[in-house]
């Protein structure tokens, strides 16, 4: 195979990572193959200052990695699946959803070894609704306070002393060589993760066929029936940008058990649904679940939530 593989990727430490991994694998796959990486800015990159849901949403992230694979300056893009918006522009799709790694929350704090152990009215650090809205269920006393950034960056701020504690995917942590800043995992009962947490997964162009038939081996078929799942809620939910929607698929044998929330971002509300399906049936069984939780009343926390960020 002699043509080159170029891998459009946003500059963050994760990011890079993230393609170096798949740059890897790819070499590994199949011996003698260039792969290069094609590093880019994205506009989520330059506003780092604002909340997510009220600059654009998720798609921010990934649209200059499109362009890029649209207009052939790269072949594949590689994204953290909880960033991937569920929609795809024509021409584009999911071809490679690598396997999972840990999907749970993790609590990082210098002083403090857990959420239970923080005293009340502590001060932590997240700009995730979903987690901001299952940690105040929890804990009404705490404070949430606006952090925005690349993993580097939150974890600088937490030493600067902003914050008592803050909330990261222990994904992105344990990639970056941080597992030890972990002072203790949160539970998918205490923190139900976002669609896709831990998940990488590739796009290119739907055209490509030889791309596809490179990027088979780096395939993860358990991994991309739970996220299935979890993307289908989401999308039932219409829940493209940050939103405080949590889901997770756990494959039990043949079965997915998908369990799902949306919450009040303040913690009042929480509905929870779940439900099990063949794993063959992994989309219906999202739609089914988003609409449980449809029945119970999160279409009116979506609406409010979407109205406040400016785009319904
Ligand atoms: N929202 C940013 C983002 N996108 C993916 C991860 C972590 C790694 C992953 O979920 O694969 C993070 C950081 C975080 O939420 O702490």
């Amino acid at each position: 195979m002699s043509r080159e593989i170029r891998i459009a990727t946003r500059k963050s430490a994760l990011a890079l990572w993230q393609a170096e991994f798949v740059k890897a694998r790819l070499e590994e796959a199949h011996p003698g193959i260039r792969v290069s990486l094609v590093p880019m800015v994205s506009k989520g990159d330059k506003l780092l200052d604002a909340p997510l849901a009220k600059i654009g949403g998720k798609g921010l992230f990934v649209k200059e990695l499109e362009t890029a694979l649209l207009e052939n300056e790269a072949d594949i893009a590689v994204h953290s699946m909880k960033d991937v918006p569920m929609d795809f522009p024509e021409g584009l799709g999911l071809y490679c959803i690598c396997e999972r790694e840990d999907p749970r929350d993790a609590f990082v704090s210098n002083r403090f070894d857990s959420l239970d152990a923080l005293p009340a009215g502590s001060v932590v650090g997240t700009s995730s609704l979903r987690r901001q809205a299952q940690l105040l269920a929890r804990r009404p006393d705490l404070k949430i306070q606006f952090l925005r950034g690349n993993v580097n960056t939150r974890l600088a701020k937490l030493d600067a002393g902003e914050y008592d504690a803050i909330i990261l995917a222990a994904a992105g942590l344990i990639r970056l060589g941080f597992e030890g800043r972990i002072r203790s995992s949160i539970s998918v009962e205490d923190s139900l993760p976002a669609g896709g947490q831990g998940a990488v997964g590739i796009e290119c162009r739907t055209a490509d066929s030889e791309i596809h038939a490179l990027l088979a081996p780096l395939h993860h078929q358990a991994t991309a029936l739970r996220v299935i799942a979890e993307r289908a809620l989401n999308k039932h939910l219409n829940g493209g940008c940050q939103v405080p929607i949590a889901c997770y698929a756990i494959l039990e044998g043949e079965q997915l058990w998908l369990r799902g929330l949306v919450g009040e971002p303040n913690g009042g509300k929480l509905l929870r649904a779940e439900g099990r399906a063949a794993s063959a049936d992994a989309e219906a069984l999202g739609v089914k679940v988003a609409d449980e939780l449809l029945k119970q009343g999160a279409g009116d926390i979506l609406k409010a939530v979407y109205g406040e960020a400016g785009h319904p």
